[in-house]
């Protein structure tokens, strides 16, 4: 839960502006002076080329790394990576899911959901454990999951544990990476209803990092395209896949993009 009282932002009102957002790694320029907002209440999609920055635009936007050179601000507030206790306290504010979990094996999927509760609020023991049960419902998650530990779990139900601890703070929007990588397509699917669920249900702004064009089509409001370390377009899917843009274009040209397509009738 946040760990003070939030205003509720109208929605489409910007949670995130990220501003002449650059990063290096060593000589190699991922991202060169973005500018990009995030919407309250929308599904924002990441997608590019395999390489394209995609993770680091999100690990930016979520304070876990600082950019090379370029601004965030947070709710109308300029954040830092460093252990400022404001700082701090917007964190509590986003929930994150790695892209392959990153729960811890030694614990159960309870204990895991109890670890953002226990770190960050000074609830007792049972009332985290209540909050913690009930986050993993939400997930999709059946209860008798709560006992099981991360490698008794199919992928997934890891993802599902992983976005349960995600929201465990009751946060104001969620980071995906890759939500339904590795899934089979039943399972990819379910686990685009519950972003759409938990967007809807608990009012959340979501960013997502994707290579799915299928979830594209099931949840994206918006969709950032990253190509040559620049944002290449912006917009619904349908203004994208009008483009002329070459780059874009070739991006939803894509077998897959084709397939995705033709499954939802373009
Ligand atoms: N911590 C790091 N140190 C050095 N290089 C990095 C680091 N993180 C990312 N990179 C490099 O930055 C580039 C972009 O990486 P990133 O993971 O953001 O791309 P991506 O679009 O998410 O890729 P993918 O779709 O393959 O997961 C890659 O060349 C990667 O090797």
């Amino acid at each position: 839960m946040p760990a003070e009282p939030t205003v509720q932002k109208s929605r489409n009102e910007p949670v995130v502006c990220g501003r002449g957002l650059s990063m290096c790694f060593g000589s190699r320029l991922v991202l060169d002076n973005l500018d990009l907002d995030v919407r309250a209440g929308e599904v924002l999609a990441i997608v590019g080329g395999s390489g394209s920055g995609k993770s680091t635009l999100m690990r930016i936007l979520a304070m876990l790394m600082a950019p090379s050179s370029g601004t965030v601000s947070l709710f109308g507030k300029e954040v830092s990576v460093n252990e400022d206790d404001d700082d701090v306290t917007l964190r509590r504010r986003l929930g994150i899911m790695f892209q392959q979990g990153a729960l811890f094996g030694s614990q159960s999927v309870l204990e895991n959901v109890c670890v953002p509760l226990l770190e960050h609020t000074s609830l007792s023991r049972p009332f985290v454990e209540q909050l913690a049960t009930l986050k993993i419902a939400l997930a999709g998650l059946n209860p008798d999951a709560a006992t099981l530990y991360p490698r008794q779990l199919s992928g997934g139900m890891r993802k599902r544990a992983a976005v349960a601890r995600g929201i465990a703070l009751d946060p104001e929007i969620l980071f995906l990476d890759e939500p339904s990588s590795g899934l089979d397509p039943i399972s990819a699917d379910a686990m685009d209803e519950l972003v759409l669920q938990l967007r809807d249900t608990l009012q959340l702004t979501v960013v997502l990092v994707t290579h799915d064009m299928n979830s594209l089509w099931r949840v994206a409001d918006r969709i950032v395209l990253l190509a040559d370390a620049r944002i290449a377009a912006i917009g619904s899917l349908n203004e994208l896949l009008e483009s002329d843009n070459a780059t874009v274009r070739s991006f939803f040209d894509s077998r897959r993009g084709r397939a995705a397509g033709g499954a939802h009738g373009q």
